[in-house]
């Protein structure tokens, strides 16, 4: 394998980078599973002392790490001692612009099984949970809470930024309540309110997510702004709000399911209400994006699909929303508006 920096890498190097790229996504996962970043954040560290204190065998340990550096998270300086670079510094817990929860999810078994039978996906145009996992996505992550947390750290992982974004871009103060539907640990609902102290929040999830929210939200001292509830948006009743957040949450539907939950949004929904869906929005001109890779993870794990504006203005007209406007953000994500009809 050809290191990612090395300049002009022949096409058969160019081309192993690609078909080995599952093997990046389980370095940065065994980085991080292993405990071995947050034993590198105080600083460069000898290969033999984090084998010491993670009571694991130094010479396996090394090759780890040697492929951490390859892989662009670590440096090796002097010889069999490591730091984190710049990149690397991502994959310890908390710290700021961390993506640590992704590099876990991303390479636990609830992706990386479905994604091995991506062929036969594509010849279904159904998920692989039931056959990889014995059960769909969102069960088997709900019946273990490690799991629920991975999962949950890694979405929180992509708000923080285009939450920024989001709460500056929109005057929300005229809106009294905000809610965050699907909102997992309220990492973009937070935002919103801390930018318009005004807002109250509801963060509705399912609830074996609750008590990660709960927690994330004490620690951002703003529990008490923030009504808790938990169900079902294809079963329970979708609490009432003058504004309603979708973050990721459509894409994991087909049209079906994605149509029930805007349907059942705007029947409870007041006069005026408005929607903000942050998406992908696949390029309706066959350019290349990561929204096409993205509309196959969705395929092969929950079921559901990216779209094109157009679709996304088809699938609100269909359920008592008019699009208002679709602005792209420097996340890659979109910002999908749309106004409550009469
Ligand atoms: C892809 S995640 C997006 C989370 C969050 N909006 C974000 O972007 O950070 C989808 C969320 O929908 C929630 N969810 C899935 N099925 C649900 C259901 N039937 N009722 C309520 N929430 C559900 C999941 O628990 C999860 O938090």
């Amino acid at each position: 394998m050809v290191p990612p920096s090395e300049p002009r890498a022949s096409p058969t190097a160019q081309f192993m980078q690609y078909v080995t790229g599952y093997w990046i996504t389980q370095i940065l996962g065994t980085l991080v599973r292993l405990e071995v970043v947050e034993q590198l954040a105080g600083g460069p560290r000898p290969c033999a002392d984090v084998a010491r204190a993670l009571g694991l065998e130094g010479q396996h340990l090394y090759r780890l790490l040697r492929g951490g550096v390859t892989a662009g998270m670590l440096v090796e300086a002097p010889p069999r001692t490591f730091a984190l670079t710049p990149l690397g510094e991502a994959l310890r817990r908390g710290v700021p612009g961390s993506m640590r929860g992704m590099a876990l999810t991303m390479s636990n078994p609830g992706h990386w099984l479905p994604w091995g039978q991506l062929g036969e996906a594509v010849r279904t145009g159904k998920p692989r949970t039931l056959e990889t996992l014995g059960m769909d996505f969102w069960g088997w992550l709900n019946r273990d809470p490690v799991l629920t947390e991975e999962f949950a750290e890694a979405m929180g992982n992509v708000s923080d930024e285009v939450g920024v974004e989001l709460a500056a871009l929109h005057d929300f103060s005229s809106l009294a309540r905000v809610a965050d539907i699907g909102g997992s640990q309220g990492v973009l609902l937070g935002h919103v309110l801390k930018a318009h102290p005004g807002c109250r929040g509801i963060l509705f999830d399912q609830p074996a997510v609750i008590p990660s929210a709960r927690a994330r939200l004490e620690a951002q001292g703003l529990a008490d702004r923030v009504d808790l509830v938990g169900g079902d948006f294809f079963a329970s009743g979708i609490p009432e709000a003058e504004a309603y957040l979708l973050k990721f949450i459509l894409h994991d539907w087909p049209d079906t399911q994605a149509s029930r939950i805007l349907q059942r949004i705007h029947d409870g929904s007041p006069s005026r209400a408005r929607l903000f869906v942050l998406e992908q929005v696949i390029p309706d001109d066959g350019s290349p994006s990561f929204a096409s890779l993205l509309d196959l993870n969705m395929l092969a794990v929950v079921g559901g699909k990216e779209r094109t504006g157009e679709e996304f203005r088809t699938l609100f007209a269909a359920t008592g929303w008019t699009l208002e406007g679709i602005s792209p953000s420097r996340t890659g994500m979109s910002l999908i508006e749309a106004r409550r009809g009469q």
